[in-house]
């Protein structure tokens, strides 16, 4: 490679060495150098060596260009928490001073030292720092007075001061007004976070449906309430990093797949998922453990069926069943492993113990994700509590991949688990054992309350509406007959049955925000607005299919919008139709969705055909949302069953 560049004078260095000579960056500052020291490679050799110097035309241009370069940065969200700092250690020294010279004036009295302290504290240091805690505080007091009257919050204002100098039209998206420093922090938390923010999104109208700008302390997010945007975002490769949150930093994910930065080491990771661990095969000969762990729950729950003195069914609290049944779904798949809930096993109770926690840690809402500041303040607990569950994970993980390895090097080669897909991985192909614990335990947290949830969403509006539930049992009837069980294989031959989960998915979104967001890796235009670099980008699904203008009738619960027959439009729910993506899209679209789709439709399938629901008298069910990691019941659904078929 031979590259040519011609230096104009004014030039930043950092970036044309970037974009154009393919040169490792020395400085990334904004600044304008006058001689240059170029180096040209080809294939990672140095093939030239030039050393040039520029003339600098010191002019109005270049002063007014150098002026907006050192704004801009100061503008910046990094900028304004290095204010902040600057002004707790102001403040932290005044005081050191203050009480010094206090301690002086009080211990050493009159003597000459006592005097010296006293008067450099009061002449020196203390006017110094007073100058810059004023300064500091007038700054922070324009920024927040200034920001509060912008749309989109704090870390919206400061963006816009950064890239408007001087008087630059940028087209920015609009958002509600949020409070100094904390943003729209309200608004991005709750258990019904993805309803107000639909409201607002809503109300707003089409421009904030289509982006809405919010802002939560330093953190500057986009959130789009609309298919075609929403795709303009999840399909782009800018927005296919996502921000990395301290719990998810502090658990180990950044190696795991749905945190690791895209480059060759992600690249091998969603290529080992896609061609071995969600692979076709694979998911088939997944299928016979599919089966045993959903027989296992329906025997659970025919064993805890009862009546009443005088006959009455008594309900059942399903969470359980389907969450316990979920995690040994997941462990069976992931470590070939089943675990006795509910029993004295006390692996299984502390398996319990870390996914809930690991829930906790990863779907509860950290001010410190916000406030960078908070992370360095010593009483809060949550470091440690993700250092805890790091260790627990190894502990418990660790001995299962030494096994797996002794049984390997006995001459077992059978590949049926996702430890054993990663330890047969030769060569360069091979991950380190930390690097596995993360991808597994990954996919132990994504895969366990997804499943749960859905179908627990599923059988609470089939229990709702008895005319759907009827319909099911009759096609259940027509094509598995009552003789046999559900099969993997029948699954096809039941597009009503599919016809109500995709309804279940498009009404209950497990993830209704899809759970993990995404971060733009470079300045964008997304619906003709500038989103800049390091701006968070969220897509709201539950507004998108409770949007009247994509889905008619949409707080109705009609499976029959799905079905071809009926005028319906049998829609790709994988990810190619962003009108209903529950599995998000593009490059992080998730790598489980063929699994966990095959998977609720067999539980559907046979907890529908094997039993007969009704509601439980003494818990009325009710369709409120409690978003956590996922989207769940906020209370959990009681059922009566009627056992139609016995397992047999
Ligand atoms: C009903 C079941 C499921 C739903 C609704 C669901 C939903 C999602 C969503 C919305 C995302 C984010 C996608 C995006 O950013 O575009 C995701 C990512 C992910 N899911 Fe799932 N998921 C389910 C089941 C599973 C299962 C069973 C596994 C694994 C065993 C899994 C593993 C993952 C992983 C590893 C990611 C991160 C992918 C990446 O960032 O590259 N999911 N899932």
């Amino acid at each position: 490679m031979i590259a040519r560049w011609t230096f104009h004078d004014g030039d930043r260095m950092a970036d044309h060495r970037a974009a154009h000579l393919n040169l490792p960056l020395v400085d990334r500052l904004p600044i304008f150098i006058s001689k240059g020291d170029v180096r040209l490679y080809d294939d990672g050799a140095c093939i030239n060596h030039l050393h040039l110097t520029f003339h600098k035309a010191v002019g109005v241009t270049s002063i007014v260009k150098r002026v907006q370069e050192t704004l801009s940065y100061l503008a910046t969200p990094k900028a304004y928490s290095t204010l902040v700092q600057v002004n707790v250690i102001t403040l932290l020294s005044a005081a050191f001073i203050i009480f010094t010279s206090i301690i002086a004036q009080e211990f050493l009295r009159d003597t000459a030292l006592a005097q010296f302290i006293v008067q450099a504290s009061t002449w020196t240091s203390f006017r110094t720092s007073s100058i810059i805690l004023v300064a500091t505080l007038s700054m922070m007091v324009i920024m927040i007075v200034g920001s509060w009257f912008d749309k989109g919050g704090p870390a919206w204002s400061v963006a816009r001061l950064s890239m408007r100098w001087p008087f630059k039209a940028i087209h920015t998206p609009n958002g509600p007004r949020g409070w100094p420093i904390l943003g729209t922090w309200w608004l991005m938390q709750g258990s019904n976070m993805h309803r107000d923010l639909a409201k607002h999104a809503w109300g707003g109208g089409d421009s904030t449906r289509k982006l809405m700008a919010l802002s939560v302390g330093v953190t500057r997010i986009v959130l789009s309430s609309d298919p075609k945007v929403a795709k303009q975002i999840l399909q782009s490769q800018v927005f296919g990093d996502r921000p990395l949150k301290q719990a998810a930093s502090d658990l180990g994910f950044a190696r795991a797949i749905g945190f690791a930065v895209q480059g060759p080491y992600w690249r091998h990771l969603r290529k080992i998922a896609v061609m071995h661990m969600f692979s076709h095969k694979q998911i088939v000969s997944n299928y016979e453990s599919l089966q045993r762990e959903t027989s296992r729950m329906i025997s659970a729950i025919a064993c805890d069926l009862s009546t009443d003195e005088v006959g009455t069914r008594v309900g059942l609290c399903l969470r359980p069943y389907l969450q316990r049944a979920a995690v040994n779904n997941i462990t069976t798949t992931v470590f070939g492993r089943h675990y006795s809930f509910g029993s004295s096993c006390r692996e299984a109770t502390a398996l319990e113990g870390m996914i809930r926690e690991g829930f906790e840690l990863l779907g509860g809402f950290n001010s410190a994700d916000h406030l960078p500041l908070l992370r360095h303040l010593p009483f809060l607990p949550f470091a440690s509590r993700c250092r805890n569950l790091t260790r627990q994970v190894r502990t418990f993980v660790q001995p299962i991949l030494d096994e797996h390895r002794r049984r390997c090097r006995q001459g077992d080669s059978s590949v049926s688990s996702f430890v054993d897909v990663l330890l047969s991985l030769q060569g360069d192909q091979k991950l380190l054992d930390d690097d596995m614990i993360s991808v597994l335990w990954e996919m132990v947290f994504r895969g366990t309350d997804t499943v749960a949830v859905l179908i627990e969403w599923a059988l609470a509006e089939v229990i709702l509406n008895p005319k759907i539930q009827a319909q099911i049992h009759k096609e259940l009837d027509t094509v598995v007959g009552q003789t046999r069980l559900v099969q993997q294989k029948d699954i096809d031959q039941l597009p009503y049955l599919q016809a109500v989960l995709k309804e279940t998915l498009r009404s209950h979104p497990p993830g209704p925000l899809l759970s993990w967001a995404r971060i733009a890796n470079e300045d964008t235009q997304v619906a003709g607005y500038h989103v800049p670099q390091g701006t968070t980008a969220m897509v709201n699904m539950w507004a998108i299919t409770h949007d009247p203008t994509v889905w008619p009738n949409p707080n109705t619960f009609d499976p029959s919008r799905f079905m071809k027959n009926e005028g319906g439009d049998d829609i790709d729910v994988l990810g190619t139709d962003l009108r209903l993506a529950p599995f998000g899209s593009g490059r992080r679209v998730c790598p489980g969705r063929a699994l966990g789709l095959a998977t609720a439709q067999l539980w559907l399938a046979r907890l529908l055909h094997q039993f007969s629901w009704s509601q439980d008298p003494d818990h009325p069910i009710q369709l409120t949302d409690n978003l956590k990691m996922s989207c769940e019941m906020a209370l959990p659904l009681h059922a009566c069953a009627m056992v139609r078929i016995p397992e047999l």
